[in-house]
């Protein structure tokens, strides 16, 4: 298997493939091409000198006689962990808040309307471990910690929706955690947070040491540029979790997510992109990049030896649209920012034509499944 050092898939198939190739493959693979957006040159000199790749990607609708393009750009970044896991915390989160604000500002100049970092993004991925002290200090209030502080400012300075996947502490209940994504207007107003809804018990994302299954439901924030909702990490897995938030009316589905390349690398292009068609709406899938070693060993219950590292998170962030065409991914292995423009009326264009909500028989499942989950359900099996 490839490690980090293996840039992408998409430069395999530009160094291998002779053109003509080339084009049929990334038709099957990617769907219509997207665009180049011609973003500012300053905008790559910044990104080239704080060492991450920049790029970005346009998907188009048909003209309408009634509507307006609904065109908004969305910025999805990825990155490794500054400091070592085990520098101390207060100076990781300062040097986290230093990289993304640097990021943020090539969003800026790029036009960015809606930003997303990626899943718990002010901490190492430190669920691995096992230990309480001291990843549980990495979390913060989500209406008024240091880390939605900031990225208040952000917001404000930039008139730029937020969305700032963290670890919670909610004081106001029981002081307990939660995997959270704060949702910050780009008026610089808190619009409001969801959280996690499915908690991974894989590998050694031992998550489930930590926080609960989210409470909150799938809510869909109405912001100036258009209605996101926030599926976190593992919730990519599950089709049911993509659906309430199509189905509460999200247009653009964030996945921020951590996840390496020994466990879901195969599944990676697939959930976020099926979930775009299969929800006519657009998805951004958000992987952090890097490799981060933790200062005592832990096993993975497997009967191999214990270790410190968690093996390495492989980025290939990307956008999916409804209509299957998809971006190429970011990077394996650099920070990264990419910026995609949609045309939010691409949802309802494919909504029309493949009609999915139309024929979804949503009255037929929820009785089933209003069935299954009985205790005492047996199964609908056909038997000689
Ligand atoms: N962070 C997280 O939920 N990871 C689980 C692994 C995966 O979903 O690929």
């Amino acid at each position: 298997m490839a490690g980090s050092e293996w840039e992408s898939l998409e430069q395999c198939l530009e160094k291998h493939l002779p053109p003509a190739d080339l084009r049929e493959v990334k038709r099957i693979l990617y769907g219509k091409e997207t665009r180049k957006l011609d973003l500012p040159s300053r905008a790559f000199e910044a990104a080239l000198e704080g060492d991450f790749e920049l790029q970005g990607y346009a998907f188009e609708a048909a003209e309408e006689q009634l509507r307006p393009p609904r065109t908004v750009r969305v910025g999805l970044v990825q990155n490794k962990t500054p400091l070592p896991a085990d520098a101390p915390v207060a100076k990781q989160v300062t040097a986290l808040h230093r990289r993304i604000e640097a990021i943020v500002e090539v969003a800026a100049v790029c036009g960015v309307n809606i930003i997303c970092f990626q899943e718990a993004w002010t901490m190492p991925f430190a669920f691995c471990t096992r230990e309480k002290l001291p990843w549980t200090e990495f979390a913060e209030s989500a209406e008024d910690g240091p880390t939605t502080r900031f990225c208040q400012k952000l917001a404000k300075k930039h008139d730029m929706v937020v969305v700032s996947p963290i670890l919670e502490r909610d004081r106001e209940h029981g002081d307990i955690l939660w995997n959270t994504a704060v949702v910050i207007s780009n008026s610089g107003a808190v619009l409001g947070k969801t959280r996690k809804n499915h908690i991974p018990r894989v590998g050694d994302f031992n998550e489930s040491t930590y926080y609960m299954e989210g409470n909150l439901g799938h809510p869909v924030f109405q912001t100036q540029f258009g209605k996101i909702a926030v599926n976190i990490c593992y919730g990519r897995h599950h089709p049911l979790n993509w659906l309430m938030y199509s189905i509460n009316g999200a247009e653009i589905i964030f996945n921020p997510s951590a996840t390496i390349g020994a466990l879901s690398e195969s599944l990676w292009p697939v959930e976020a992109r099926n979930a775009a068609i299969a929800n006519h709406c657009f998805t951004c899938a958000i992987n952090r990049v890097g490799q981060e070693h933790f200062p005592n060993e832990f096993t993975s219950g497997d009967g191999k030896k214990a270790h410190r590292d968690f093996g390495y998170f492989y980025g290939s962030s990307y956008v999916a649209a409804p209509d299957s065409s998809r971006t190429p991914g970011l990077s394996r292995n650099k920070d990264g920012l990419l910026v995609a423009e949609l045309d939010l009326n691409l949802c309802r264009q494919v909504n029309d034509i493949w009609n999915f909500k139309m024929t979804g028989r949503y009255e037929m499942y929820a009785q089933e499944l209003a069935e299954a989950i009985k205790p005492n359900y047996s199964p609908n099996v056909v038997k000689e």
